[in-house]
């Protein structure tokens, strides 16, 4: 067996690592105000404590109108000095701190980002739900500037990285994929022209971090249906982030949120634990009709995207980061002896936040998520949490959670 590199350190530009894993971004619903909380601080001090090379806080938009979820974080003056708390307390117990950066586009709603939800194209986004316009020549350049100013707010706030968002069907890759992006000038049509607001968002991102901070990008290696991007034209895209872009690491993921959820995280959505934690309303009822149709299950399996994820392997030089349903130590090892520098993790993390410690005293660890995406289920109204972590959970979740684990 190949020795295993995992706690070895390794560099993403200006950045070293002290060891090969991140905390993937997800989403943690603990920004009530779209401002930090107590409990962010909580979650990512003890990431860091449990041993992790870089964790990464979830989400932060980068305009009020690329927010997409209450309790989400917008990246804005005023929220530094508690963003600047974190990353402090991350610094103190060894880890790397980063920030993903994004717009959701069309993923938002009025009562959330206080407009008509901007795209590429108009349309309607029957997840929202709610109506889309398309967007100005004037507005994607003031939302590409705005990229550039996050970083700048990143770098304020003492953030080690960022993580650009290309993928899963938010705004960067709205314009990607021409499931949603019918534009008839400059910015739709060929890949190059698609490519044109990414490469504008990348320009604005690179002048702001300088050589300070590390710059990763998310992105698709598919987006997980018929119509949307498949591995030709995002091997492109791949190929434009390094060679044209200036990225120092690409994350390779899949998925897109409005059409295709569970090809991200596959298994199954739990539909009665999400419609128990939704407020009242007609929108439970909607779900409880119409989820399994709109959310369908993907099966599980350990490192799912692993096979696409080789082929960009082969592909590029750039550090590349594997996610996608990691759990044990012996797949982490397997995947990094397939050349990848960088493993990332969510729902094991969300488990068990000390299992990278764990995985150094045990070769053979494994962590305890079974996969039933309660942790997924909860997250559009509370704080993200593993099921295994609530006490006094009701009779049919729990149920429910033993129907869907996948062991
Ligand atoms: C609760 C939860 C929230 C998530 N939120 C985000 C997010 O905000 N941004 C993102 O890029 N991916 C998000 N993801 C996807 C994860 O980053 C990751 O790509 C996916 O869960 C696969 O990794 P895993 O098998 O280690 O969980 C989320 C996943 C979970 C479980």
């Amino acid at each position: 067996m190949d020795k295993s590199i995992l706690f070895t350190p390794s560099k993403i530009g200006p950045l070293t690592l002290r060891n090969r894993t991140i905390r993937a971004a997800a989403f943690e619903s603990m920004a009530p105000g779209n401002a930090p909380s107590e409990m962010l601080y909580n979650y990512h001090k003890s990431v860091a404590a449990g041993g992790i090379g870089m964790t990464t806080l979830a989400y932060a938009a980068v305009t009020q109108s690329g927010l997409s979820f209450e309790r989400q974080l917008w990246l804005r003056p005023e929220i530094i000095p508690g963003i600047r708390y974190i990353t402090d307390s991350i610094h103190k117990e060894g880890a790397a701190a980063s920030i993903q950066l994004g717009h959701c586009g069309n993923m938002s709603h009025r009562n959330i980002c206080g407009c008509t939800p901007m795209s590429a194209s108009s349309g309607f986004n029957i997840y929202s739900p709610t109506l889309v316009r398309k967007m100005r020549q004037s507005e994607i350049t003031a939302i590409a500037k705005a990229y550039g100013q996050a970083v700048k707010l990143a770098k304020e706030a003492g953030m080690d990285a960022v993580e650009i968002h290309a993928g899963h069907g938010y705004l960067i890759s709205q314009f990607l994929s021409p499931y949603t992006n019918h534009r008839k000038d400059e910015y739709g049509g060929s890949l190059e022209n698609r490519m044109r607001f990414m490469k504008m968002c990348m320009e604005e991102v690179m002048s702001a971090a300088g050589s300070d901070i590390a710059v990763l990008v998310k992105m698709n290696m598919r987006d997980g249906f018929k119509g949307g991007m498949e591995l030709d034209e995002s091997l492109e895209v791949a190929r434009t982030l390094q060679n044209e872009c200036g990225a120092q690491a690409l994350i390779l993921s899949g998925g897109f949120v409005s059409k295709a959820p569970m090809y991200v995280m596959r298994g199954a959505m739990p539909l009665k634990t999400l419609t128990y934690y939704m407020p009242n309303g007609w929108l439970p009822l909607g779900v409880k009709i119409g989820g399994r149709f709109m959310i369908p299950s993907l099966p599980f399996k350990e490192a799912y995207f692993l096979e696409d994820a080789l082929k960009f392997r082969a592909a590029l030089k750039l550090p590349l980061v594997y996610v996608g349903g990691l759990v044990s130590r012996d797949k982490i090892d397997e995947v990094l002896n397939h050349g990848f520098e960088f493993v990332s993790m969510a729902r094991a993390l969300i488990n068990e936040p000390g299992f990278v410690n764990r995985m150094k005293e045990d070769e053979h660890a494994r962590c305890d998520c079974g996969h039933s995406n309660y942790c997924i289920g909860r997250m559009y109204s509370t704080e993200m949490a593993c099921h295994k972590h609530i006490q006094n959970l009701p009779a049919k979740l729990i149920k429910e959670i033993k129907q869907l684990e996948y062991k």
